[in-house]
């Protein structure tokens, strides 16, 4: 696993409030990463910082295998660069089926021309429907999303992240809401996700992080307080006192 991301010593503060405190952090390739930490403790703001949506005030982030620098480029050329976020809100196409909602996310292989001809192919045809398979859309690629559950739009977004084939997925609580079977076919996506690239789940849901069977950074006050196993980080005095509660 070689390194995808490295952060080091980024901090960030909101109107003389470090929100992001000289935090360091590294995700390899491939890998499955749950950030947990409190209210308030920078998840939201980390996640900004790596898409380009909050610049950092000091620090670095190196990017690749080239270790370029993610500072100087803005949200779109970090997207470009191939890292994908998902908000905690599904936001698909709700007038449209499944499987215009996964064609229109669909990677463009060349140029802005291409793009249309490109979904028409058989080639765009068999993504769709591994990607639909993938994340158990499989059997609802005619339905038009708006009908779909709370769960499943989910899964169509996930599915519309993956379509453009990013090397690192930041996922934002995706656990909140679903039922528990949802939870657990969520969890299976997740893992599935992140054996062919590096992910990084955000999320509340003790659970949910546990089955998730990966390396686990607490944060709190905008810095690493506890990184490592599930164990590890859970049966540190620090964590307990700040998010599990004694
Ligand atoms: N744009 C902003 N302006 C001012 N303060 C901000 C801004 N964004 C975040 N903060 C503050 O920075 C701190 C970290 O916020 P952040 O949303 O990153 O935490 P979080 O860990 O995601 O919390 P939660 O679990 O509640 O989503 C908070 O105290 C928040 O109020």
């Amino acid at each position: 696993m070689s390194t995808l991301l490295e952060m080091s010593g980024v901090s960030v503060s909101f109107d003389g409030f470090k929100a992001i405190n000289n935090l360091s952090f590294q995700i390899g390739e491939p890998e499955l990463r749950a950030i947990i930490g409190p209210n308030g403790a920078g998840k939201t703001t980390f996640m900004d910082i790596i898409t380009g949506k909050t610049k950092p005030d000091e620090g670095r982030i190196s990017w690749g295998d080239k270790n370029i620098s993610l500072l100087g480029m803005s949200e779109s050329q970090i997207a470009r660069e191939g890292i994908g976020r998902k908000f905690q809100k599904p936001t698909v196409f709700e007038a449209q089926t499944v499987r215009e909602n996964l064609a229109m996310a669909l990677k463009n292989p060349r140029g802005p021309f291409d793009v249309l001809l490109y979904k028409k192919t058989r080639q765009g045809a068999e993504r769709i429907e591994a990607i639909a398979e993938q994340t158990g859309l499989a059997d609802v690629l005619t339905r038009v999303a708006g009908e779909l559950s709370h769960g499943q739009k989910q899964w169509l977004e996930i599915g519309m992240l993956l379509a453009q084939e990013p090397r690192l997925l930041l996922v934002d609580e995706p656990a909140a809401g679903m039922t528990p079977a949802e939870r657990e076919k969520t969890t299976e996506m997740l893992v599935n996700a992140a054996k062919t690239r590096a992910v990084v789940v955000v999320e509340h849901d003790m659970e949910f992080i546990r089955r998730l069977k990966c390396r686990v950074t607490c944060l709190c006050e905008g810095s690493v307080l506890a990184e490592g196993s599930i164990d590890h980080v859970t049966s540190n005095p620090n964590v307990i006192d700040v998010y599990l509660g004694r």
